[in-house]
């Protein structure tokens, strides 16, 4: 600092000038000290195009995009892991505010963004969540907290939009994000292969039937003057005929919607997980998930505790945190009482779509 005071004559200021020159000064250094070191990519930017972008970008039309194609959003920052509070941050759901994101971020500039190698696309209610969270554990892993909804709600947005919410990755880390309506959305399987046509599938299924209880639940919770599950559930309950136009029914005819995404893609790009067994056996079916991604096994039984208030398994360290926990409220809810009559009707309907589903993947859940 010696050598810049002697080119400036401070004689004629007076004792509080000079302090807040070298206030000034001492910002300054600070601020292009920590442009050199690349901090200030959490200022407002052009989006940042990566030279090393080894996916190739794809427009709407599956056009190939140009690097320098304009792009609306100036802000790049990293998508925060999750809501602290809860590890079942649903908050994208309602539709996903990118300024939301942007000012709960934390931005380092480590790693580049990278479309998800691998996307979880469903099924709601599955246990999609508790894999999410599962995985993250992973050191080779780095996922999207909430759900980006991208492939569905928000394409129009572009992909560079979507590479944008994705966390940084190092070499060897593998990027993931969960949105279960993926999976009954008719144009992301084609979508999602105009990304990328490796991209890995992950799919956690659950008994149909539990599945649509529990997605009745969540709605009830929702709006407590729903009428009941069985008013719901039949298109005329003398005859018995079930109403596959309610959502909480049709999702859970897995065998249609996979139909769909195996026009695009080939079986072998597909996990399906059993929701039943990541609730039974945690460790055991992240062993099959980590040797699908070609992950080491690093999520193991000793990652689990099983929380008897909880009735669920549990994380002991979950990322980023050294406590254990479980996941949200929303997550292991207590289902209404559906009458067991009704109940069995619904078996019933599902057992050739489960049969088919069962044939299709050469697994069978055990649903029947
Ligand atoms: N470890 C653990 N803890 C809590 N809950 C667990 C866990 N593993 C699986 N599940 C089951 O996950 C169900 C919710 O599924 P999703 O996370 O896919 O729901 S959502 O589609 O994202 O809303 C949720 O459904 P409900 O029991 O009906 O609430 C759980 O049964």
């Amino acid at each position: 600092m010696g050598c810049w005071t002697t080119s400036f004559n401070f004689g004629h200021l007076k004792a509080h000038s000079k302090v807040s020159f070298y206030f000034t000064m001492i910002l300054i250094f600070t601020y292009l000290f920590y442009c050199l070191t690349g901090y200030c990519d959490s200022m407002p930017s052009p989006l940042y195009v990566h030279q090393s972008f080894k996916t190739k970008l794809y427009s709407l039309e599956g056009k190939k995009l140009q690097p320098d194609a304009h792009l609306n959003i100036s802000i790049d920052r990293e998508v925060p892991a999750s809501d602290p509070k809860d590890l079942e941050d649903e908050t994208l759901q309602r539709g996903l505010d990118y300024n939301t994101y942007n000012n709960l971020s934390v931005s380092n500039n480590f790693g580049t963004k990278e479309f998800p190698q691998t996307i979880i696309i469903g099924v709601k209610k599955g246990g999609t969540r508790a894999l999410l969270e599962f995985l993250r554990v992973h050191p080779d892993v780095r996922a999207v907290g909430a759900e980006p909804h991208f492939f569905d709600r928000l394409y129009e947005n572009g992909l560079q939009w979507y590479r944008n919410l994705m966390p940084r990755t190092l070499e060897g880390q593998i990027t993931i994000e969960k949105t279960p309506s993926y999976f009954i959305t008719h144009e992301a399987p084609h979508r999602v292969f105009s990304m990328s046509r490796a991209t890995k599938l992950i799919v956690v299924v659950r008994d149909p039937v539990t599945r649509a209880v529990s997605d009745y639940t969540q709605t009830l919770t929702k709006n407590p003057s729903l009428p009941t599950f069985q008013n719901l559930v039949f298109k005329n309950s003398s005859t018995g005929l079930i109403d596959t136009s309610w959502s909480a029914v049709r999702i859970g005819i897995y065998a249609k919607h996979l139909e769909n995404w195996l026009r695009y893609f080939p079986l072998s790009q597909f996990l399906f997980v059993s929701g039943e067994k990541l609730v039974t056996d945690p460790a055991g079916e992240m062993g099959r998930v980590q040797d699908f991604l070609g992950l080491k096994r690093v999520v193991t039984n000793k990652h689990f505790y099983f929380n008897q208030t909880k009735g669920f398994p549990c994380l002991k360290k979950p990322e980023g945190s050294n406590r254990p926990r479980c996941l949200g409220k929303s997550k292991g809810r207590p289902h209404p009482h559906i009458p067991s009559e009704v109940l069995h009707r619904l078996r019933e309907f599902y057992k050739p779509f489960n049969l088919k589903f069962y044939q299709m993947t050469g697994q069978d859940f055990g649903w029947d």
